[in-house]
């Protein structure tokens, strides 16, 4: 399966789908409930971290036909940590966009021996993450995940705006995640993002299947 999905021409958002579940026959059961509405099945780092790497191969195996991603969020040992999560069936994994240059082009590295793809989580604030995000891109990364993780969102206040402006300055191919939901979907596709990453809007819905079907008509 070709996992280019960040240099390609991509007119229409993906739709990715974060397991943010700790256990993996939840995983499995919501992965089942949703797949046929999303393009990418998204480990998330409390599930690999819970369950271990054998939870990748575990989904990919029940869901051959869709990209498999390890939200690993990498800090270092980049090339060792890609491997695993290749080794084990992941078509994509990430690795911090704020870590060592090294560590990223590791996973890169890794991301060429498997034929597999590396995504940058620039979730850690930086100083400039626009000027950050577009030198990450020349490391050879797919693209770039313009991400306020769930500390961040559940701040006062906390808007995806500064994530979508963010995207439409670096001119460079991004997803974007940090709570979407269906009345924020459609700006994220507007803003040119390649993926839209959405978690709890569809884990804690009360039919995630439903949730996962109203995010992809309003992204369409
Ligand atoms: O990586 C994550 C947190 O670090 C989440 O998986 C990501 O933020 C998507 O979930 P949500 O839509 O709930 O924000």
């Amino acid at each position: 399966m070709s996992v280019v999905i960040g240099r390609g021409e991509v007119c229409v958002v993906k739709l990715q789908v974060a397991l943010d579940v700790v256990d993996l026959p939840a995983a499995l059961r919501l992965a089942h409930q949703v797949a046929e509405h999303v393009d990418i099945l998204e480990l998330g780092t409390p599930l690999v971290k819970s369950v271990g790497i054998g939870a990748v191969s575990a989904i990919k195996a029940a869901h051959p036909d869709k990209l498999v991603f390890a939200d690993l969020k990498t800090a270092d040992a980049g090339e060792l940590e890609a491997a695993m999560a290749f080794e084990a069936g992941a078509d994509l994994v990430t690795v911090m966009g704020a870590a060592d240059d090294d560590t990223v082009r590791g996973a890169v590295a890794a991301g060429r021996k498997y034929g597999k793809e590396v995504v940058a989580d620039m979730i850690t604030v930086v100083e400039d993450r626009v000027a950050r995000i577009r030198e990450v891109a020349k490391l050879g990364v797919a693209f770039v995940e313009i991400h306020a993780g769930l500390d961040e969102q559940a701040r006062p206040g906390y808007t995806i705006d500064t994530l979508l402006e963010d995207g439409r300055q670096a001119g460079v191919p991004f997803s974007i995640a940090g709570g979407i939901k269906t009345d924020t979907i459609a700006a994220v596709r507007d803003a040119g993002a390649t993926v839209a990453v959405a978690g709890g809007a569809i884990y804690n819905a009360p039919n995630p299947t439903t949730a996962a079907q109203q995010l992809k008509k309003h992204a369409a």
